[in-house]
């Protein structure tokens, strides 16, 4: 059928996990004038654009949480995959019983069978990975960027004269201390657990599995004196932790052997995850099911027969301390 290959396997160097880089940096902006990267002609409109996500894909989530943050949702349609990943990596298998315990949708526009299509699409000797999210532009058919970092700065700004939301996620008097924070946070902490996870020597994993915990004892320090990592105001560094932390408990801990403590047991960055669950319109960005489903019936080279654990429950809607800690 295809010799597309997507396998994290293929992304091992010397026992540790080495994230690829993202090959679509076009950048939408207000005028269509091209951006940080990439080329230009990707003008911020209503119901041009097109998210491609896994609900279980903690990159793809900090795009879907700042659609919402950004009131895009009636301007930028999305596609979720079927949770399920092998060797030919995400597919948009959908029935009724899927869409009703993962959310899955098909590919409702083209009807493609699999991301890699999106990605041949655009180059038929196209090898990098093909990853979620994918940024997709209607009106020309093609990828308009495939890197989550890039996509949440895009929606953070680009639509805010459609919108009149200005709410602002990267302010430029904490662009300094965001970026610090985004280096702990995704070296140590987003990517760390995968890197705990897939290491295929016991050296990588004690190096990485160490530097994570320390990350995390840092973070509940930043976190016991500043109600969010850059201080007291809500940042994008704050939304790309949180998608690791939601994933922590019933994921990270158990199948990627990140189990030397629970989130639930550091007091500040627990709570401060509840608190960020508890804000307009996030909830319904987490789908715990495609979450579990996802991980651990994908890497089956680690769990071969895919058996999805039962994890002990916690009340995501319970009052956070947030609040009385600072005010
Ligand atoms: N740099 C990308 C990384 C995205 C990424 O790694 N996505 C994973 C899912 S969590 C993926 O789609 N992997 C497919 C593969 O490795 O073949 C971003 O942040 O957008």
């Amino acid at each position: 059928m295809t010799s597309v290959k997507s396998n994290w396997n293929s992304s091992i160097k010397d026992g540790e996990y080495q994230r690829k880089e993202s090959q679509f940096r076009n950048w939408i902006t207000p005028d269509g004038s091209a951006g940080i990267s990439g080329s230009g002609g990707f003008q911020a409109e209503a119901d041009r654009y097109h998210l491609y996500v896994s609900l279980a894909c903690p990159w793809a989530h900090r795009t879907l949480v700042f659609r919402q943050l950004k009131g895009l949702e009636n301007l930028i349609s999305v596609s979720v995959v079927n949770p399920d990943m092998h060797d030919i990596g995400w597919s948009f298998k959908h029935d009724a019983e899927s869409a009703k315990l993962y959310g899955t949708t098909g590919d409702d526009l083209y009807g493609d069978e699999y991301i890699f299509e999106k990605y041949l699409a655009q180059d038929p000797h196209y090898t990098g990975v093909n990853s979620v999210p994918v940024l997709w532009d209607k009106k020309n058919k093609v990828i308009v960027n495939n890197e989550s970092s890039e996509i949440i700065r895009m929606f953070n700004s680009a639509f805010n004269d459609i919108t009149g939301n200005t709410l602002d996620f990267y302010p430029e008097h904490l662009r300094t201390k965001i970026e610090e924070v985004n280096e702990l946070v995704y070296h140590k902490i987003n990517n760390g657990v995968y890197k705990s996870g897939f290491a295929t020597t016991q050296e990588a994993y004690d190096k990485n599995v160490k530097e994570l915990f320390v990350a995390l004892d840092e973070v509940e320090q930043i976190l016991a004196n500043n109600r969010y990592l850059t201080g007291d105001e809500l940042t994008e560094a704050d939304w790309r932790l949180w998608v690791t932390l939601v994933r922590f408990d019933s994921v990270y801990h158990t199948h990627f052997k990140c189990n030397l403590r629970l989130i639930e047991q550091y007091n500040n960055i627990y709570n401060f995850m509840l608190e960020l669950y508890q804000m307009p319109n996030i909830a319904k960005t987490v789908n715990e099911a495609h979450i579990k489903r996802h991980y651990y019936a994908s890497h089956l080279s680690f769990n071969p027969y895919g058996i999805v654990p039962i994890t002990h429950k916690q009340d995501w809607t319970e009052l956070h301390n947030r609040n009385k800690t600072f005010n």
